[in-house]
C-alpha cells in the first residue's frame, strides 16, 4: 500500500481518520469505481462482441472478420453459423457485460470481488470458445482483459484496505 505521507512513518494506519467520505476509507467507494470502469469498457470497440449474450444472429458478422489466417474463410468453429448450440455446448456459464451492468446497477454485487469474478468469466468464456488464437474476437478480448486487469486491481486493494481499517478502528458509540 502506498504510504499516505506524514503520520504513517510509525507504521500505524492514519489513513482513515475523520469522515469516511474520503475515497481511501469508504468501503462503498468501489461501486462507483466499478461503474466508471464499466463505462470505460463500453466505450472501447473491443467490448462490442461482449456487450450482449452470444447468439446465432450476431455471430456470422464476426466470421468474415476472423484473423488474416487462411482458415478465416471457413468459419472458425463450424461450417454454418449455428453458434447457439455450439456455444452453449462449450460454455457452461455464459455471461456478458449487459448482465454484469444490470447486477451492478441493481446493487446485487456485495463486493468488487464478485464483480471481478463475473467479468473474468466473460474473458475465460472467450478463451474457452476460441479455437484460433489469431481470431479477431480473441484479440479484442485480450486487449480488453489487459485494460480491465490494470484498473480493477487498485479498486480491489483500496476496498480491502478500507475494510481492514474499518475492523481496526475503535468501535464508535453512537
Ligand atoms: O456472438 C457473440 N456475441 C454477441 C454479439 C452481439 C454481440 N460472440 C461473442 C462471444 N464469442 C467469443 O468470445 C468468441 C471467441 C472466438 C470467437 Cl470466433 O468468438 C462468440 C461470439
Amino acid at each position: 500500500l502506498d504510504s499516505d505521507g506524514p503520520g504513517t512513518s510509525s507504521g500505524r494506519r492514519v489513513k482513515c481518520r475523520g469522515r469516511r467520505q474520503s475515497l481511501k476509507c469508504n468501503p462503498d467507494a468501489w461501486k462507483k469505481q466499478c461503474k466508471e470502469l464499466l463505462s470505460l469498457i463500453y466505450e472501447r470497440e473491443d467490448s462490442e462482441p461482449f456487450r450482449q449474450p452470444a447468439d446465432l444472429l450476431s455471430y456470422p458478422g464476426y466470421q468474415e472478420q476472423e484473423g488474416e489466417s487462411s482458415e478465416s474463410v471457413v468459419p472458425e468453429r463450424q461450417q454454418d453459423s449455428s453458434l447457439s448450440e455450439d456455444y452453449q455446448d462449450v460454455i457452461d456459464t455464459p455471461v456478458d457485460f449487459s448482465t454484469v451492468k444490470e447486477t451492478l446497477e441493481a446493487g446485487n454485487y456485495g463486493s468488487p470481488l464478485e464483480f471481478y469474478k463475473d467479468v473474468r468469466q466473460i474473458f475465460n468464456n472467450s478463451k474457452a470458445y476460441t479455437s484460433n488464437k489469431k481470431s479477431r474476437i480473441y484479440s479484442m478480448m485480450l486487449r480488453l482483459s489487459a485494460l480491465f486487469e490494470s484498473r480493477i486491481k487498485n479498486i480491489i486493494s483500496e476496498y480491502k484496505s478500507a475494510i481492514q481499517s474499518q475492523k481496526r478502528r475503535r468501535p464508535r458509540y453512537r
